[in-house]
């Protein structure tokens, strides 16, 4: 099982730089096994192309590090918050994709502008408020992953995968690494999209109810029909 949820770990971080999602060392992928309540994450820093299956880490759900030579990303305090706190994923991506970030940096959410984002999200991505200082100063990674749990008091993280950081950057999730990366090229995708369409047309209204309704549910839950 662990071996197993490595090899997706590892192929799902080397999925960033090929989709585009990332630049250097930025980003990160993991994925958790809940019946054992251990998380394979990526190890900090290192280079895409020089990370091995050897390279990665798991730690348990308080951080300690279970097995591994590398130190663990930065910020997988973050993970740990979400994979606590939305007990129906098993992998999580963050990046700093271009047109995501420049959402996040502008501190604002992503509006569901077109069927294309109807699909995956259901409604806006939301942005997160800005940190406080003390949250800056304090236990800075746990405090991001605080925060998005914050925003999504009244959301489900299943029917909206994904968030800004404000003044960050995205953080997308799935049921496994694989589809967290899927939701992560989705999100920077309807981001570029919703800035050029905002730009084009700076008075564009959010989808109908009804029309997001018959994309997003054709594609998620009890009445999907889409596809095979
Ligand atoms: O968000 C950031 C930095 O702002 C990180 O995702 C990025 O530097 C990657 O850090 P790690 O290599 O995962 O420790």
């Amino acid at each position: 099982m662990l071996e197993q949820l490595k090899q997706k770990v590892l192929e799902a971080n080397l999925q960033l730089p090929s989709y585009r999602l990332v630049t250097f060392t930025w980003g990160n992928v993991s994925g958790i096994d809940r019946e054992q309540g251990l998380v394979v994450i990526k190890p900090s820093g290192v280079a895409y192309d020089q990370i091995t299956k050897d390279d990665l880490v798991v730690v348990d759900l308080e951080g300690n590090i279970v097995e591994g030579k590398r130190k663990p990303s930065s910020d997988t305090p973050t993970h740990l918050v979400l994979y606590k706190s939305f007990p129906s994923i098993g992998g999580i991506v963050h990046t700093h994709s271009p047109w995501a970030t420049i959402w996040a940096q502008a501190g604002k959410g992503i509006p569901a502008l077109g069927t294309t984002h109807a699909d995956y999200f259901y409604g806006e991505i939301p942005c997160t408020r800005k940190m406080t200082e003390a949250e800056i100063k304090g236990a800075y990674e746990m405090e991001t992953g605080n925060v998005i749990v914050e925003t999504f008091r009244f959301l489900d993280p299943t029917q909206v995968p994904g968030v800004l950081v404000h003044s960050h950057g995205p953080f997308a999730w799935g049921d496994d690494p694989y589809s967290a990366v899927h939701n992560a090229v989705v999100l920077e995708e309807v981001a570029k999209m919703a800035a050029r369409t905002c730009h084009l047309n700076p008075n564009v209204q959010p989808i109908d109810q009804s029309l997001l309704d018959r994309h997003y549910l054709r594609k998620h839950g009890a009445h999907a029909y889409y596809g095979q």
